[in-house]
């Protein structure tokens, strides 16, 4: 760790923080992600699903792993920009007035572009018999010529028949996760990760979070899948599963 100096806070997440550092040799920025926990389940899981993803051009390169104050440091290759960034904030958009309104322009070459090369990093991991189960445009990063690079793969595993149902940030969540939520242990699939991308896609044609914890006219909290069904309509969906196949 003294090899690296700390520019700044990336990001903090639910399993530690991300730092910009500087290796004091070479100059060469990193991201390294310093876990806030002792080893546990999910950070050996996470170390796992990137050794084997190493080298996918679509999936963040882990350069070194270390203990630090008894706690594990990934030293990642520095991404700049996340999907969310620019599908829910504009960044590096041009603006449109459309009925009196300012509206974010996402040109479908885009869209495109970005979802070829999701699917492309998901099917790799599929391949392999892992699981994401946390896909959103938050961890899908980009970098300075737009490549995709997935990232954040705290919740990965290797699909198995039962898995927990704690998982995928909610508005991203596929229905069957939902349906099953009272229980300890889920029966899903790989098919999951392919709802996640559809709603990411969704959220980039529409320039906004399509899936959005709203509030009713009593400014009562409309659960996520209330939502999904009032958007979709009843029961509208066949399963992700289903659709895709596992
Ligand atoms: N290699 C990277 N380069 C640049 N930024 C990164 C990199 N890895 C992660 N980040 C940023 O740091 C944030 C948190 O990282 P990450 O999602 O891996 O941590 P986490 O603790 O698992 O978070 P979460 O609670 O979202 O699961 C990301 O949303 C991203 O913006």
């Amino acid at each position: 760790m003294e090899n690296y100096l700390k520019l700044s806070v990336i990001g903090k997440g639910a399993y530690g923080t991300v730092y910009k550092v500087k290796c004091r040799t070479t100059g060469k920025e990193f991201a390294l992600k310093h876990h806030k926990d002792k080893v546990q389940d999910t950070t050996v899981r996470e170390l796992s699903v990137l050794t084997a993803l190493k080298g996918h051009l679509h999936v963040v390169y882990m350069h070194d792993c270390f203990v630090s104050d008894g706690r594990v440091a990934m030293l990642l290759s520095y991404v700049p920009y996340t999907l969310s960034g620019v599908i829910h904030n504009g960044h590096g958009l041009n603006m449109c007035h459309e009925s009196g309104q300012v509206k974010q322009l996402i040109p479908l070459s885009f869209v495109a572009h970005f979802s070829r090369q999701v699917a492309h990093a998901l099917s790799y991991m599929h391949a392999l018999n892992m699981v994401h189960r946390d896909l959103t445009p938050f961890n899908v990063l980009l970098t300075e010529d737009l490549t995709v690079k997935l990232a954040d793969m705290g919740l990965s595993r290797q699909a198995s028949e039962w898995m927990s149902p704690n998982l995928v940030t909610e508005a991203y969540r596929a229905p069957e996760l939902f349906d099953q939520c009272e229980r300890y242990c889920l029966e899903y699939t790989c098919a999951i990760d392919m709802w996640s991308l559809g709603v990411t896609i969704a959220d980039a044609m529409e320039g906004k979070v399509v899936f959005y914890n709203r509030v009713d006219q009593h400014q009562e909290t409309i659960p996520t899948y209330e939502i999904i069904v009032k958007t979709l309509g009843p029961k509208p969906f066949v399963y992700s599963n289903c659709i895709l196949g596992s």
